[in-house]
């Protein structure tokens, strides 16, 4: 890839895109082609078709898409599967129409299945039935993978697929329904801490940048009380409790975004098709690439982390009436290591991190 090479970042300004687009700027990286969701819906064929034809990008990274965590997954199903596909086939088909010269496709480790032997390899993919609360995303991200494959196998095209695991960053999502577990628990303690601490200009400020269901910082304490109270931190007598969703027992793995968009940037520059591409002994020919840390901690662990970094110290309780989803998915990440790259942020380093970037934004 150039330094002067027109590379177009579908999802900027998410968690990953953004990182990703951060990370090109440093390293001299300029002749970018952005559009917001708004400016452009990627759903919209129509649209896709007439942007790639007058942008005409040399490289895209896809990493745009309907995104969020166990609930919005388990609750918004048709949005999750039809808006999924909808971007990759939108995306994957116009930059081989317009000769793209290089596309990396995210997807996800929920692709595997929901029992899938540990760590899983790319081969396990296909082999098992899936998790279902999270079926119609994983299907969507399946999908998306064998596009880039068949029309890199038809057509001649190069593109990449790569699937990470649970990612957090700056520009996370920290909606309390539809978030993922670690932004959920980093604002919900510190939530807790500041009512454990009466601290009310901390909590309205919270709720000034990111309200929650129209309830922002002017709202009456009582009002606040209820609205934290619904979405897990509830104020009991002297005590302050946080939520954890499910029985605190699935084991997850971690990558910091900055990491992810370090390895995304890696494989674009540095690696074809052909190196994913292993013609297989087995039936199944796997060409996507895990891209994670090789390491997993149970979501207990996580949330008395999080506490402690935090400096909440009220008592955690789990609620088994939310899912826990899939109990264990941990990455083998030998074929990215193989490829050359390892993470270098850790998760004790990355919620630090994290909440820095939390408490600062
Ligand atoms: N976050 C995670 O833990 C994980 C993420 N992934 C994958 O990584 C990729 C990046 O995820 P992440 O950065 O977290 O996601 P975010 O939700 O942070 O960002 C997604 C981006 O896509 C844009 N987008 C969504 N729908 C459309 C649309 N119809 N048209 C145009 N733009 C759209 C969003 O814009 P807007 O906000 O304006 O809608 C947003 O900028 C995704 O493919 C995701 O599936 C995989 C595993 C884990
Ligand atoms: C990235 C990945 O993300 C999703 O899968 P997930 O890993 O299950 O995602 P999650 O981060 O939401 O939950 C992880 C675990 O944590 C528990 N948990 C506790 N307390 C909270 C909590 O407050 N919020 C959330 N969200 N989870 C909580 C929760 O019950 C679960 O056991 C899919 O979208 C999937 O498609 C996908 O790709």
């Amino acid at each position: 890839m150039d330094k002067d090479a027109k590379i177009y970042i579908a999802g900027h300004r998410g968690l990953v895109g953004s990182a990703i687009l951060k990370k090109l700027k440093a390293e001299g990286f300029s002749n970018f082609v952005l559009r917001t969701h708004a400016e452009l819906d990627l759903t919209d064929a129509n649209a896709v078709a007439a942007f790639f034809a007058e942008e005409k990008p040399e490289y895209v990274f896809l990493a745009a898409a309907k995104v969020g965590g166990i609930v919005a997954n388990n609750t918004y199903r048709a949005d999750f599967i039809y808006a999924n596909l909808m971007i990759q086939n939108n995306v994957v088909h116009q930059s081989y129409v317009n000769n793209v010269k290089k596309l990396l496709f995210l997807g996800s480790t929920c692709i595997y299945p929901k029992a899938c032997p540990q760590p899983m390899k790319e081969d396990y993919l296909l082999t098992d039935t899936l998790e279902y609360t999270n079926e119609p995303y994983a299907i969507a991200k399946i999908a998306g993978i064998k596009l880039c494959e068949s029309y890199n196998l038809q057509y001649g095209t190069n593109f990449i697929s790569v699937m990470p695991t649970n990612l957090y960053g700056p520009n996370d999502n920290f909606d309390l329904e539809k978030s993922h577990v670690l932004p959920a628990l980093i604002r919900k303690m510190h939530l807790g801490r500041a009512l454990e601490a009466q601290d009310w200009t901390t909590v309205r400020k919270d709720l000034n940048e990111r309200p929650i269901e129209g309830v922002d910082g002017k709202a009456s304490e009582s009002e606040i009380y209820s609205i934290l109270e619904k979405y897990g931190v509830k104020k009991t007598d002297d005590k302050v409790s946080v939520e954890i969703w499910g029985s605190g027992k699935p084991m997850r793995e971690f990558l910091w975004s900055e990491d992810m968009a370090d390895a995304c940037i890696f494989i674009m520059k540095s690696r074809n098709f052909e190196d994913t591409y292993a013609p297989a002994e087995k039936e199944i020919r796997n060409t996507h690439i895990n891209i994670g840390t090789g390491k997993d901690l149970s979501i207990r662990e996580l949330a008395e982390s999080i506490k402690a970094m935090v400096g909440f110290e009220g008592p955690l309780k789990f609620n088994a009436d939310k899912p826990d989803g899939t109990m264990k998915k941990l990455t083998d990440v030998s074929k990215l290591h193989g490829l050359g790259w390892k993470h270098q942020i850790d998760l004790e380093e990355g919620i630090k991190k994290m909440y820095d970037w939390y408490r600062s934004a």
